[in-house]
């Protein structure tokens, strides 16, 4: 069975539609908890992270205060650049490490879950691309609501990613996350029943 890499823009659904992919049996592997993971002390990404954008990022406790260093790359480009150079080759390592576990104890129903699939060139390590779209207005909207941002820190981030509309070019699968989340698992089963039809082993 393949490898989904399941993607979209930044709260377009992806956790909405994984969590449903999870119940309905397909193991998870979460790019963004893993981009939190290795952002913790002990790590060598944390260390280089404070080497680079200086103590300042940190809580009194010693933690990498996120909400601040999502102040300072999203809106910056070659700050958000350096942090990606510093973090995406350990994420890459850990997803390539989590794939391999899961495929060598015999689960083969992986969904990878993964904002930047296209953007840090990760295409590579899936066999079926699936987008998850929202309008962007709509995309805005939930963004603003989930985190608290304010109109510009959430275009902000949005823009600090490839446009949607591209994502949506690219993908083997587009599931449209504008309407209800009950139309988002109607969508999902729908093409899981096609899928009982794919010859994977081709791949
Ligand atoms: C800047 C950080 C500390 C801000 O943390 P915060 O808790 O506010 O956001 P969180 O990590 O939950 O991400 C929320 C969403 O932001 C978007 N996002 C995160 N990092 C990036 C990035 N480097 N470029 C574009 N979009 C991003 C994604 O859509 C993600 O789902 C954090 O996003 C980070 O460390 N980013 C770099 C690592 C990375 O690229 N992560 C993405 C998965 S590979
Ligand atoms: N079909 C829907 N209708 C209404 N709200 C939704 C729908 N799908 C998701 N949401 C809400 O929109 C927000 C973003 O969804 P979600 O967290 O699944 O996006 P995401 O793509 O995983 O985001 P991120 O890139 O930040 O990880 C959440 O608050 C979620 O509850």
């Amino acid at each position: 069975m393949p490898v989904i890499g399941l993607t979209g823009g930044i709260a377009s659904g992806k956790s909405t539609v994984s969590r449903i992919l999870q119940e309905l049996g397909f193991a998870i592997i979460d790019a963004d908890r893993i981009a939190r993971d290795i952002l913790t002390p002990g790590h060598p990404a944390y260390q280089k992270v404070i080497d680079t954008f200086g103590k300042n990022i940190l809580t009194e406790d010693g933690q990498i205060d996120r909400a601040k260093l999502g102040k300072i790359v999203f809106g910056n480009r070659e700050k958000l650049l350096v942090l990606n150079s510093i973090t995406h080759p350990e994420v890459l390592k850990e997803i390539r490490k989590k794939i391999k576990e899961l495929t060598s104890s015999g689960i083969d129903w992986i969904v990878l879950d993964i904002p930047l699939l296209f953007e840090a060139k990760m295409t590579s390590l899936v066999d079926e691309i699936w987008v998850v779209y929202v309008p962007e207005e709509e995309q805005l909207k939930r963004l603003m609501a989930r985190n608290g941002f304010s109109r510009d820190e959430a275009l902000a981030r949005i823009r600090a990613q490839m446009p949607l509309e591209e994502k949506v070019k690219l993908a083997d699968v587009v599931i449209d996350n504008s309407g209800s989340i009950e139309s988002t698992r109607e969508q999902i089963l729908t093409i899981l029943q096609k899928w009982k039809w794919k010859d994977w082993s081709k791949k």
